[in-house]
């Protein structure tokens, strides 16, 4: 889908309606798995999965750690509570398009959902948060945005929609506070859970040295390639958001660069010194963090999860 065309949004809630049980086919509450994150769902119960190929208007996603599906199913205990998990997600970097990337986040809203749970994998900027920390986003820096790369660009996709859409309150201090008090209730050391920023970039490529100290410099804590367009999305689609990061790589900002010409001066007198080598970040090592992590970012969304029916203003 490109911008301009005309969403399918009969068709994808129809075959919902013919893929899923009544019971679970208007959730309240929405979880987007970030990269290595699908485990998230592993824990409903009377789980349905839709593969994304049978919903008109999804795309595929093509990247290693996303399945294709939407998962639906009940959390929590009790009766439980109705929930909806994107078990992979579309990145413009793939190549879709921005009404496709948020395409999901438009039928998740049409089917009823009013919370949404972002995740996602993100290099640290902040030499204070250390990988395998989970940090809670309270604002963005879309550098694409602001150069015209915007998920709303385009015609207005609904009169109800406001053409220009402020952003200073996109992450909802309720769901945020539900966090805390999660970490709390599951006796979280407090540094495993902090606050920041989240930069958004295209990829697909990493941050060189100097784009992670222009980030830093800019006031972000963390950076990635996703949620940004789903939250502006989520945004104008009038839902509470919450996003968790999980920190799975520091992003390379030496103090100082080496310098071969150091090496060679040196080499030349008859000291030969070699200064420390570059790291590189690689995508396997942010799997595997998810992997390590899964687990406990699994039972902090469960236990918001649970909270949410509490909170009037989240109803
Ligand atoms: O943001 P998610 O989808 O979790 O994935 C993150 O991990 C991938 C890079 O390793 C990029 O897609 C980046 O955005
Ligand atoms: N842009 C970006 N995305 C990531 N996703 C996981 N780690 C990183 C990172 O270091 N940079």
């Amino acid at each position: 889908m490109t911008a301009g065309t005309a969403l399918p949004f009969a068709e994808t809630l129809e075959a919902v309606r013919a893929l899923v049980p009544t019971k679970l086919r208007n959730p309240r509450i929405g979880i987007v798995c970030g990269s290595g994150l699908s485990g998230l769902a592993e824990s409903f119960r009377e789980t349905v999965l839709v593969p994304y190929e049978k919903l008109p208007g999804f795309a595929k996603s093509t990247v290693p750690g996303h399945k294709s599906s939407l998962a639906f199913g009940l959390t929590g205990k009790g009766e439980g509570v109705s929930v909806v998990a994107m078990l992979g997600r579309f990145h413009p970097y793939e190549g879709h398009a921005f009404p496709t990337v948020v395409y999901p986040i438009r039928i998740m809203a049409r089917l009823g959902v009013k919370n949404i749970i972002i995740t996602n994998a993100a290099g640290s900027l902040n030499p204070n948060i250390p990988v395998g920390t989970i940090v809670v986003i309270q604002d963005h820096l879309a550098l694409p945005n602001l150069t015209c790369m915007n998920p709303l660009l385009g015609p207005s996709t609904s009169p109800e929609h406001p053409r220009f859409l402020p952003l200073s309150d996109a992450y909802s201090p309720a769901l945020r506070r539900l966090l805390f008090l999660s970490a709390h209730h599951l006796a979280l050391d407090r540094s495993a859970l902090t606050e920041g920023t989240y930069a958004w970039v295209g990829g697909p490529t990493y941050e060189t040295p100097a784009e992670g100290r222009l980030l830093r410099l800019a006031g972000a804590d963390v950076v990635g390639m996703s949620t940004v367009p789903e939250v502006v999305v989520a945004r104008e689609e009038g839902l509470n958001i919450m996003v968790m990061s999980l920190v799975t790589n520091f992003v390379v900002i030496p103090d100082r660069y080496r310098s071969i010409r150091e090496e060679v001066e040196a080499e030349l007198a008859g000291n030969p010194i070699q200064l420390e080598q570059a790291q590189v970040v690689s995508h396997e090592e942010v799997l595997e963090v998810g992997r390590e992590k899964a687990e406990l970012m699994k039972k902090l969304v469960e236990s918001v999860v649970e909270r949410i029916p509490t909170v009037p203003e989240l109803q």
